[in-house]
């Protein structure tokens, strides 16, 4: 029986985003420099285990499939609800526009982003997503259930 590591690899992307209703600041459209932490867990295995590599995976390949999944989706996008009037706008300047369909909280983008790389067939353990330097949003696999995430389920709204 092989042990299992805990791996991980750090991605920023920038995005801008509105959480229309809120009774705070961040009702104003505004932008982060989000900060992404993967964490996978596995065996480290190899074709022919015991490999010269000793990887859970490579990082390499790790960071192509989060870039097409996740980054190209989000990178310098404006990450919608759908609800955010600034969307015409948007569309009339051929801005980027993520169209999420929940709430943009830290916490459902979390769940989002863990949600996709699972089903993506990663040894996904848990995603952590900061919105700011100090404000972190952390997602087990595991604690998503069969049908999806919370956001699928109630929307993960806070308003609405
Ligand atoms: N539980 C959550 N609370 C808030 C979220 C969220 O996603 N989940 N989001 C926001 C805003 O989008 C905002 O970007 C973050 O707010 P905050 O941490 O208060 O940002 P500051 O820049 O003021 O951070 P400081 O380090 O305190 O200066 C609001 N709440
Ligand atoms: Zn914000």
């Amino acid at each position: 029986m092989l042990n299992d590591v805990t791996i991980c690899k750090i991605f920023t992307f920038d995005a801008a985003h509105q959480l229309i209703g809120h009774n705070g600041k961040c009702a104003n459209l505004h932008g982060h420099t989000y900060k992404l932490e993967i964490f996978l867990k596995g065996p480290v295995v190899g074709p022919d285990y015991p490999s010269e590599e000793g990887f859970v995976i490579d990082f390499a390949e790790l960071k192509k499939i989060v870039k097409e999944m996740v980054l190209d989706r989000l990178d310098h996008a404006f990450l919608a609800k759908g609800n955010e009037p600034i969307i015409e706008t948007l569309k009339e300047t051929n801005s980027k526009i993520a169209l999420m369909g929940f709430r943009t909280t830290v916490e459902n983008l979390s769940a989002y982003i863990c949600y996709l790389l699972k089903e993506a067939g990663l040894p996904i353990y848990s995603v952590k997503l900061w919105e700011t330097p100090t404000a972190w949003a952390q997602v087990m696999a595991s604690d998503i259930p069969e049908k999806g995430p919370f956001y699928r389920v109630n929307g993960g709204c806070d308003y609405e």
